[in-house]
């Protein structure tokens, strides 16, 4: 058996590999601010970017996705332009995104994100007023690609120093051209990186330094950071960020977004056993034998309250998983719990689900053998399933000692 796979089945063992977003706390307010309120001139369709479809899901909706799922956030403002607001609403009831907040944008990212910070502010929005928080995250919702994990850093780093963003190595050399289109010189690729997103403020100094800027600012400005450092005299701290943090902006990186979520999809499974020897050794081996194709996570079945079973559905990090039965043929109720709960995730609104149920069924001790036709129930609950985008699979094993002891 794995180390890792009989390291994880112990009780009381923290999930080992990604965890399920729901163990960080911070002893001060976060917020998020997702500007949305562009219209993607250089991506060049007539839907603005971060409303065209990824696997049948706008891409604002798979960003959401990611803020919802980090507890210690606490309001979520989305920005977008008065003419996309209905549409906005839409995808917010559609995919039951319930704790986003939509304020209205404006002709630029900055006073997008300026009208978005407002709304913590006593009479400073037309509609609503939400409570201020100690740090705000700002973050283009057409970076898709945000985890946890930096999402974690940045706020905390802006907690200790006011401002703090995410950073990358520099893909290209930077040059500056003179007026007639010649090399003036280039930058030293090395000292530099390309600022990415996300950003985080404590909220007095980012909220100041947009009261301060000028209408150059407001217009031709590209950085948050800058403006806390010109206000404010705020140097943020940078954080080296993962590779997944680029800015959708031509189509062609939306071909590439839509690849990235499909391979991460397919590359993980989480199996859920019993408390039985033979469903832990039968999930150990199929950990041991796919986890060089895959991410493999073996948990054992609770549904107690800190349930790292709940974490792993609801993250939205699994769209496969297997639950090994033992000599239950009926409906097992754990797999009518486990079907709740995917569907409770809304898991299946992005991407079909794979779930498939294992039956082991030790001949020397059943009293008859078992035939896949008398798995009705199951039948029935897997074409309910099949109209929800949850595919139910179910895989029956016959087995003695004797084939035990021969394998
Ligand atoms: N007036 C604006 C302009 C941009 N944004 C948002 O800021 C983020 C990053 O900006 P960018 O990639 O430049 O988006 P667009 O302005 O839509 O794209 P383009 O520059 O190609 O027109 C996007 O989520 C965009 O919707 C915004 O909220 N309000
Ligand atoms: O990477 C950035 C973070 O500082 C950009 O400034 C930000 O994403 C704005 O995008 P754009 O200028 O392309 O509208």
């Amino acid at each position: 058996m794995a180390e890792a796979a009989r390291d994880n089945l112990q009780p009381n063992r923290p999930l080992l590999c990604k965890q399920a977003g729901g163990n960080r706390t911070l002893d001060f307010s976060v917020a998020a601010v997702l500007p949305a309120g562009g219209s993607g001139e250089r991506m060049g369709s007539a839907t603005p970017k971060q409303f065209c479809q990824l696997l049948q899901r706008p891409l604002i909706s798979i960003t959401l996705e990611r803020f919802e799922r980090v507890h210690w956030i606490k309001e979520i403002v989305v920005v977008v332009s008065k003419q996309n607001f209905e549409l906005m609403s839409s995808i917010i009831e559609h995919y039951g995104h319930s704790r986003a907040i939509v304020v209205e944008g404006a002709l630029t990212r900055h006073q997008s994100i300026f009208n978005g910070l407002k709304a913590f502010v006593v009479n400073q929005s037309p509609s609503s007023w939400l409570e201020k928080p100690e740090v705000v995250i700002i973050h283009d919702a057409v970076r898709p690609f945000v985890e946890e994990d930096i999402l974690f850093r940045v706020a905390t780093a802006a907690k200790e120093y006011g401002a703090a963003g995410a950073i990358r190595p520099l893909v290209s050399t930077v040059v500056a051209t003179n007026a007639e289109g010649y090399l003036d010189h280039s930058l030293e690729r090395a000292k530099y990186r390309a600022s990415e997103m996300p950003q985080a403020f404590t909220f007095d100094i980012i909220y100041r330094a947009y009261q301060q800027c000028t209408d150059y600012d407001f217009e031709y400005g590209t950085e948050c950071l800058h403006l806390t450092l010109k206000y404010c005299g705020t140097s943020a701290k940078l954080i080296d960020g993962p590779p997944d943090l680029w800015k959708v902006t031509y189509k062609r990186d939306l071909y590439a977004a839509e690849s990235l979520i499909k391979e991460s999809l397919s590359k993980s499974v989480c199996i859920f056993t019993g408390m039985q020897k033979e469903a832990v050794q039968l999930g150990c081996l199929l950990q041991e034998a796919l986890q060089l194709m895959m991410e493999v996570d073996v948990l054992t079945w609770s549904l107690n309250k800190e349930s790292q079973c709940i974490q792993a559905i609801s993250s939205g990090l699994y769209y496969n998983f297997i639950y090994i039965n033992i000599n239950n043929f009926d409906l097992p109720l754990e797999i009518v719990q486990l079907m709740e709960l995917i569907e409770n995730a809304k898991l299946s609104a992005l991407y079909p689900v794979v779930v498939t149920v294992v039956h082991l069924n030790n001949l020397e001790t059943a009293s008859s053998c078992i035939r896949m036709e008398d798995f009705t129930n199951i039948k029935e609950l897997a074409k309910e399933a099949h109209q929800k985008n949850v595919l139910l699979y179910r895989l029956l094993i016959n087995y003695t000692q004797v084939c035990e002891a021969a394998q």
